[in-house]
């Protein structure tokens, strides 16, 4: 249980504390100031004392409220603006305000609370920008952010980057067919097939949007990305979603492009990109339903299929 939620549920001291504290130093002052006025003391010494005892007694009441009002106010307008710099550092207020009992706690507490509530909705908002809505796999924006990170990693470790780059075939011709809800839905169950494939925490299994999806293999050497590519072409194909305007098969195929960068090139994104696409456009003009894999090094010439893969292509 937070300490947010069992402080809310106390009454509030302040009010009662500063009512008991002004009616002490009223009758403090007005017993002093009477007992001044009736003693026998020259004139002049009852005006020194007075003069002192009414600044000692305004002095303790700007003390007072300094310590319990002022500084808590400091501390929370200073949280705030550190917030609003951005500093993360400071998301947790300082328990010696949200423990108080009194308004300036309550105030704490309900600030707290705010911030807590922008804190989950700035990171379902974060969630929403990196995840595509239709199909839940990250997006666009999902990719750049991780290859920030994946990318200098692989040129450090020194190892194998392998892109994929799939397409739906004839989806155009599917969409017209059978409607765009029926569409979505077959991007749906093509996006079930990558995610078993791609099980790896370090794949990044994108929808680059439409009917183009992005796969990045890291330290998976190029036969192994081949493999990985056909594997998933065939478990689309086996699904079986029919689509009986397609020209080149009675069901729903994919094309794959595959390129891989060895260890030592330092793999540049958007030149694999590029070079995948040429693959998968090789795989469209041979007919389609295709998988074909290239060296970054090397990028018109497609690498010969694993010898167990030649008959599943077949
Ligand atoms: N249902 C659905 N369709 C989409 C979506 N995004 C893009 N499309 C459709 O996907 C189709 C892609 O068509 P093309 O780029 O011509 O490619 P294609 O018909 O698959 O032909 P090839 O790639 O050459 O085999 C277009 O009709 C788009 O409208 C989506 O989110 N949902």
């Amino acid at each position: 249980m937070s300490i947010i939620s069992t402080q809310g549920k106390q009454p509030l001291t302040f009010k009662r504390q500063w009512v008991r504290l002004s009616v002490l130093a009223c009758v403090t002052t007005i017993l002093l100031s009477w007992g001044i006025g009736a003693s026998h003391w020259p004139w002049f010494i009852q005006a020194i004392a007075l003069s002192l005892l009414i600044p000692l007694g305004v002095g303790c009441v700007l003390v007072r409220i300094d310590r319990d009002l002022l500084s808590p106010m400091r501390r929370l307008s200073e949280h705030a603006r550190r917030l609003h710099e951005g500093d993360n550092t400071h998301l947790m207020m300082t328990t010696y305000l949200t423990e108080r009992s009194d308004e300036v706690g309550e105030l704490a507490r309900q600030f707290q609370h705010l911030v807590e509530d922008l804190k989950i909705h700035n990171a379902q908002l974060l969630e929403q920008s990196l995840v595509d809505p239709l199909t839940k796999l990250g997006n666009r924006r999902m990719l750049e952010n991780r290859l920030d990170v994946a990318l200098p990693l692989t040129r450090r470790l020194d190892c194998t980057v392998s892109v994929l780059m799939m397409d739906v075939d004839h989806f155009k011709l599917y969409n017209d067919h059978y409607g765009h809800p029926a569409g979505d839905q077959c991007l749906v169950q093509i996006s079930g097939v990558l995610r078993d494939t791609f099980r790896r925490e370090t794949d990044i299994v994108v929808r680059l949007g439409g009917e183009e999806f992005l796969v990045l293999l890291i330290d998976t050497p190029s036969q192994e990305a081949w493999r990985l590519a056909d594997a998933m072409r065939g478990m689309i194909q086996a699904m079986g979603i029919p689509h009986e305007y397609s020209p080149t098969a009675e069901v729903v195929t994919v094309s794959v492009g595959v390129v891989t960068s060895p260890p030592g090139v330092g793999a540049d994104i958007d030149d694999m990109i590029a070079c995948a696409d040429e693959a998968l456009y090789a795989c469209k003009a041979q007919g389609r339903n295709t998988t074909q894999a290239r060296m970054l090094s090397s990028p018109t010439e497609a690498i010969e299929p694993p010898a167990e893969a030649i008959d599943t292509q077949d």
